[in-house]
């Protein structure tokens, strides 16, 4: 069966699913949390600058089944990278916040990997997909990592069993933050687990809204710092709070500064994937490296990155800023094109991504920069006003023969969302609705399959799944 990101879904064992829970501790549920596109700032963010993105449509979803009190192990499945891993959680080394490591609170902001606790995990993470090929293993163990050092963290050795089962209608490793994106939702259902987020309800005043925001988005980052190394948080921001943010963060000790970006104009824009895989801790890296070589040049570079970001920020939140007027677009899109040439002087472009935008710039139609970290991923185009529909048609057939694969996504949307417990009436007023169980989440499989059956609700109306929204 193929799944999504080329990738097979998983049959669960037989008797994790014929055996009946008797006595299920929790009811299934799901968590979603979106992908991102950054507009302006990617690599200048790490280093203390701005950075300007959006949530896109295009999501993760989690599905958490509780098992019963004769079970002891975590099971993830995650059949978009071949994942299918358990650990009996008694073997799992607890002991290291007893012995040697003070246990972080559900509340702490935790800005840096506990090194005692990494090396104690260590060899539970070697025993994941030890036969994989190296690149397949690395995708499996960071992914493994992640979700292990946020589960030692808040959860405790009386932990029930489950199930998680991991589902993204996102690429891989394309720059649209599928790492940020698992890292929200990994953190939502742990922190739901053990009962410390409130809501989301209608009437859920800001400042509540706002604690639960905060409470997931620290501990999305720490997931993050498991995949990324060093990540500047903007990607788990983004993916938490939805909309589009404005962050910055200078002092890693302390809270980002994420500045809601009100109103995110409708921008016409096209996302395009070339293919390329690269990983965002080596793009990241890279420009660590070359700033330790040539720090003042580099400085200087980061610097007039932020100057953009700024500039683009100042245009679209000013009053009279319309996304169809020719001017406002044509200053934009002049912003798009000095940030990608200052992301190619970092050295995180690609040939593909530059074939990318001389196939735009050839037809004459936007303007297009790297999004995400580079070194391949996707570019984003800002079509020009009026753009003639055959001249489109014919970038876009371009695009395909090329190999690479164009997105419908929109942006600004709803962050991190919960389904609990894991039913949908779909429209319907009827009484009980339809319970979205393992099995159903892990036969669906495309991601239009996905949307269709478990869905935010882009297409349809699925009131059940509730948001932290602030008014
Ligand atoms: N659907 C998924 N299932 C399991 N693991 C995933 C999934 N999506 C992402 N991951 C994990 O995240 C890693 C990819 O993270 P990476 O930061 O390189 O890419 P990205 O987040 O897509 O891009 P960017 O950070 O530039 O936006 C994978 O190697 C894997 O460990
Ligand atoms: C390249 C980068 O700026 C964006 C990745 O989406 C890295 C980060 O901010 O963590």
């Amino acid at each position: 069966m193929n799944g999504i990101n080329g990738s097979r879904a998983l049959p669960v064992r037989p008797h994790d699913h014929e055996r009946k829970y008797s006595t299920p501790m929790a009811p299934p549920f799901m968590v979603s949390a979106p992908g991102k596109v950054i507009v302006f700032g990617e690599h200048a963010v790490v280093h203390g600058k701005a950075a300007m993105a959006a949530a896109i449509s295009l999501r993760s979803y989690l599905h958490v089944t509780t098992l019963s009190k004769s079970h002891r192990t975590i099971r993830l499945v995650f059949p978009d990278i071949g994942l299918d891993h358990s650990w009996d959680i008694d073997d799992l080394p607890w002991e290291v916040f007893t012995k040697i490591s003070r246990k972080p609170r559900y509340y702490d902001l935790v800005t840096s990997l506990d090194e005692k606790l990494v090396q104690a995990m260590q060899p539970f993470i070697e025993e994941v997909s030890p036969s994989e090929p190296p690149e397949k293993r690395k995708i499996h163990q960071s992914a493994a990592s992640s979700f292990l050092y946020l589960f030692l963290c808040l959860q405790q050795p009386s932990t029930a069993a489950a199930i998680w089962v991991l589902r993204s209608t996102l690429p891989i490793g394309a720059g649209l933050g599928s790492s940020a994106s698992i890292c929200v939702c990994m953190s939502a259902a742990l922190l739901k687990q053990i009962h410390v987020l409130s809501g989301p309800h209608h009437d859920q005043p800001d400042e509540e809204v706002e604690m639960q925001l905060e409470r997931i988005n620290r501990w999305a980052f720490v997931g993050e710092l498991c995949i990324h190394g060093n990540p500047s948080g903007v990607d788990n921001t983004v993916s938490t709070r939805g909309k589009a943010v404005l962050f910055k963060r200078v002092d890693y000790t302390k809270p980002p500064q994420a500045t809601p970006v009100k109103d995110f104009p409708e921008l016409p824009l096209l996302l395009v994937n070339t293919k390329q895989p690269r990983s965002t801790a080596t793009e990241v890296a890279k420009v660590g490296l070359l700033k330790k070589k040539y720090p003042d040049v580099t400085e200087k570079t980061l610097d007039s990155i932020d100057q953009v970001t700024m500039s683009a920020y100042k245009l679209i939140t000013s009053p009279n800023f319309n996304p169809k007027s020719d001017t406002n677009i044509e200053h934009l899109g002049d912003l798009f094109q000095m940030n990608h040439g200052m992301l190619v002087s970092l050295g995180v472009s690609h040939p593909k991504l530059e074939h990318i935008r001389e196939m735009v710039d050839y037809a004459g139609i936007g303007w297009t920069k790297l999004t995400g970290a580079g070194g391949g991923g996707c570019a984003i185009t800002l079509l020009k006003t009026h753009v003639n529909r055959e001249a489109l048609e014919n970038l876009q057939d371009k695009f395909e023969s090329a190999g690479f694969e164009e997105y419908k996504t929109t942006l600004g949307g709803d962050g991190v969302g919960i389904l609990y417990p894991a039913v949908l009436r779909n429209g319907t007023n009827e009484k009980g609705g339809e319970e979205i169980n393992l099995q159903k989440f892990l036969n669906a499989k495309t991601a239009d399959d996905i949307e269709k059956l478990a869905g935010v609700g882009v297409r349809e109306k699925r009131p059940e799944w509730k948001f932290w929204r602030l008014t």
